[in-house]
């Protein structure tokens, strides 16, 4: 039997409908069908071509990425694609570029915080690339605090202009993707000052490019920042620095949502909280939280199917060895990661929801519930960062020696995902924002009841008093057994750290000295929200013979594999006792032999084309082995038989060896 017939006899194993779970997995029929003929219509045009990559040089990589990126846009406009039917394009073309900032972060900055008339402006020259925009915040000395970047936009009365200034060299932009040599504008976060005052970090629209001949505009000094880690991943993308010499820009180009300053230097602050200029970054960690759950499916993809395709061991008289999938600690180290796929990808649509529910209030003026999605999606964005990098290279050692090959997929996946755990907000960074939000919620408890992810919280007295009452493997089969654990672990490892802290003279020294146990409590109340989320999802209708069974199972698994993995957190906050947690354990291992009929059926459910996975590992028809040595045959060292310098650096060698020998 081949690796073809055996995903062949896994797919007939399957317990469930698998084209009802590609919709489950979709969120919707229409989502379904919208990113299914996105990734068709890149996977079936040539011009999308991605194997070639590895063996390209950096220049001729751009230069192809700049292609592919011209030619989707041409493909926009002509066949009318929808803003929806755009984004799975550009998703499944899985070249990071400019794009990605023009329409991630660029366009989100402008509408989120130009004022009305700079959106009338602006935003029509961006959606249709008449301008290609970047985002320039962090700097060569200064990333995660955003309060201590050094570029200075200085107001000049008297030409009504902002000079944009580099003072030091710590303070060149460096980072911003797209910027080396695409981006013909970028919103600038600067220092405003008026008057010798300062007056914090704003934005500001500058061009840096001409839109005549695309070279830099006078006072402009611009380039990439250098290879980054893994060879082809993220450098698609010309990562720029850039120095400014007292550029001068118009005075409404600060953008002026937020705040503005008058034509006599006066700095008003409108009736909106300042943190809303930090609106693209939030709405950017919902992407990202959603963008986990696509990586972490693929790489789940390719090493369940290899795993059920590759055979080690247990062959008795002469019959097929086991399936690696078939061994126990393969199953332990797959399938919570199935799981994790799944439970990402109901987190993240529910925190769209929360996205935009927050944007409606917004609208309304109604600005109680942004402390909530700002922790929200930090939390959520470090948690699912970190977990899909540690599990794309669990993925790649589940695949044993072949999974460290380029063609598996799983290296270039990895180099192209890891940054995410940094951009974006860095992740310990990002979970000590949960952290104040968390310990500000306790503090104010005395006159403000906690509401939404936080409402356990005021279910403290019960939480901090009560105890499992599971007393058989079977009791773990209850959601609302699961929810109390998770919400009990939290509500006590929070408790513990607000009183540490209160017990300090300086509260800030208190934070700080507590900051490593602070970061772990906030991690708990994240994992709470992924575990209530997807029970939560279960309670809706999920139709498809046997889907909602199958997504129940996942969940068990997501949070038993969790309660297993922090167990220390459930003993030590005495809910459990250690008689409990093995039961959980022993309940997992029974959830795993549920989970391993469906195992090929529920990586089929993401519906990712070969080309999107770009591993022969994974490939849909499991024909690995032959696809494997004629990737290997393809590779440039194997063009000729004797390879360029053998003649002159190994010969020479061979040669001596002989001479001695002849002595
Ligand atoms: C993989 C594909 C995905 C698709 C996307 C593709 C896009 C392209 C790919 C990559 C692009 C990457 C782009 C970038 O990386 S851009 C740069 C991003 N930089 C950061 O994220 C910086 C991180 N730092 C910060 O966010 C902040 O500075 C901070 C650390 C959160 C704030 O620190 P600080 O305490 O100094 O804060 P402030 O004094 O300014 O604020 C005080 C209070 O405001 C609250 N706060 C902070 N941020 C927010 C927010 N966003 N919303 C609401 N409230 C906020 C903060 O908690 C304080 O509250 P308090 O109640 O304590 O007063
Ligand atoms: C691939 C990639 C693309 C990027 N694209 C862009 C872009 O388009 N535009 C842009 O503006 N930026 C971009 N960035 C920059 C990115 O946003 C920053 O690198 C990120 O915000 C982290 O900041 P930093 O580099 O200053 O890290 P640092 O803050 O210097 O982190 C270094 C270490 O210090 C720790 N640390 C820092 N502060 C604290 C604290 N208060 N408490 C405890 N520990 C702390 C961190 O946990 C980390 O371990 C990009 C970065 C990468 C890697």
């Amino acid at each position: 039997m081949e690796g073809v017939d055996y995903l062949r006899d896994e797919r007939k194993k399957s317990e469930f409908d698998v084209e009802a779970m590609k919709v489950a997995w979709a969120g919707s029929r229409e989502a379904f069908q919208v990113s299914d003929r996105m990734a068709k219509l890149v996977a079936n045009d040539p011009v999308f071509e991605k194997f070639s990559k590895p063996t390209l040089g950096r220049k001729e990589m751009f230069k192809n990425t700049l292609r592919k990126a011209a030619y989707a846009w041409k493909l926009i406009n002509d066949l009318h694609l929808t803003e929806e039917e755009a984004k799975w394009l550009r998703h499944y073309i899985d070249e990071p570029n400019y794009t990605d900032l023009q329409w991630e972060m660029f366009v989100p900055a402008l509408e989120g915080q130009g004022s009305e008339e700079q959106k009338r402006k602006w935003l029509p020259l961006a959606q249709t690339m008449q301008i290609i925009g970047t985002y320039a915040q962090t700097e060569l000395a200064h990333g995660s605090n955003v309060q201590g970047l050094e570029t200075t936009a200085t107001f000049d009365h008297e030409t009504d202009q902002f000079v944009i200034h580099s003072p030091t060299l710590t303070s060149s932009k460096w980072w911003p993707g797209g910027m080396a040599k695409v981006a013909t504008h970028a919103i600038v976060y600067a220092r405003l000052i008026i008057d010798g005052h300062f007056y914090g970090v704003h934005g500001f629209i500058v061009q840096l490019r001409s839109l005549e001949d695309h070279s830099t505009l006078p006072g402009i000094t611009v380039g990439d920042i250098g290879m980054k880690f893994g060879h082809g991943a993220y450098n698609t993308m010309d990562n720029g620095v850039l120095r400014f010499d007292r550029v001068r820009i118009p005075r409404n180009q600060m953008l002026m949502r937020v705040s503005q300053v008058t034509k006599e230097g006066k700095y008003v602050q409108s009736d909106v909280p300042r943190q809303l200029a930090y609106g693209t970054m939030v709405s950017v960690r919902q992407t990202i939280v959603s963008d986990a759950s696509k990586a972490l499916s693929r790489a789940v993809c390719i090493a369940t199917r290899y795993s059920a395709i590759r055979r080690q061991f247990g062959s008795h008289d002469g019959g097929p060895e086991t399936q690696v999938i078939d061994y126990k600690t393969q199953q332990s180290r797959l399938f919570p990661l199935l799981a994790s796929a799944f439970a990402f990808r109901f987190v993240s649509e529910w925190l769209k929801s929360l996205q935009t529910d927050v944007k409606q209030r917004l609208e309304a003026k109604d600005f109680s519930t942004l402390p909530e999605a700002h922790a929200c999606t930090a939390g959520l964005k470090s948690l699912t960062t970190a977990a899909t990098a540690d599990g794309i290279e669990e993925c790649r050692k589940l695949c044993g020696g072949h999974g460290y090959l380029i063609s598996s997929g799983l290296p270039e996946l990895y180099a192209y995902y890891v940054p995410a755990c940094t951009y974006e907000g860095e992740n310990v960074v990002m979970m000590l924002q949960v952290a104040r939000f968390l310990v500000k919620t306790v503090s104010e408890m005395s006159y403000k009841q906690p509401v939404g992810t936080a409402d356990y919280l005021g279910r403290m007295a019960p939480l901090m008093h009560n105890n499992c009452d599971v007393q058989t493997a079977e009791d773990w089969l209850n959601p609302s057994a699961i929810v109390k654990a998770f919400e009990t672990r939290a509500v006590r490892m929070i408790v513990d750290c607000s009183q540490r802290i209160a017990k300090f003279e300086n509260q800030e020294e208190g934070f700080a000295e507590l900051s490593t146990d602070l970061v772990e409590a906030s991690l708990a109340h994240c994992q709470l929200i992924v575990v209530s989320t997807f029970i939560q999802r279960l309670k809706q209708e999920i139709p498809g013979k046997g889907v909602k069974q199958s997504l129940e199972v996942l969940c068990y698994v997501y949070a038993l594999y969790l309660l297993h993995k922090h167990q220390g957190d459930f003993l030590a906050t005495g809910y459990l006792t250690s008689k409990q947690a093995s039961l959980a354990n022993d309940q997992l291992k029974t959830l795993y032999s549920k989970v391993r009929p469906n195992a090929i059926a529920l990586v089929d459910s993401f519906n990712h084309t070969d080309h999107y996975l770009s591993s022969v590992l994974g490939r849909y028809d499991g024909n690995v082995y032959p696809k494997l040595y004629e990737a290997a045959r393809k590779d440039p060292l194997n063009d000729s038989d004797i390879a360029d310098g053998i003649n002159q650096y190994v010969q020479p060698i061979l040669k001596q060896k002989l001479h001695l020998a002849k002595l």
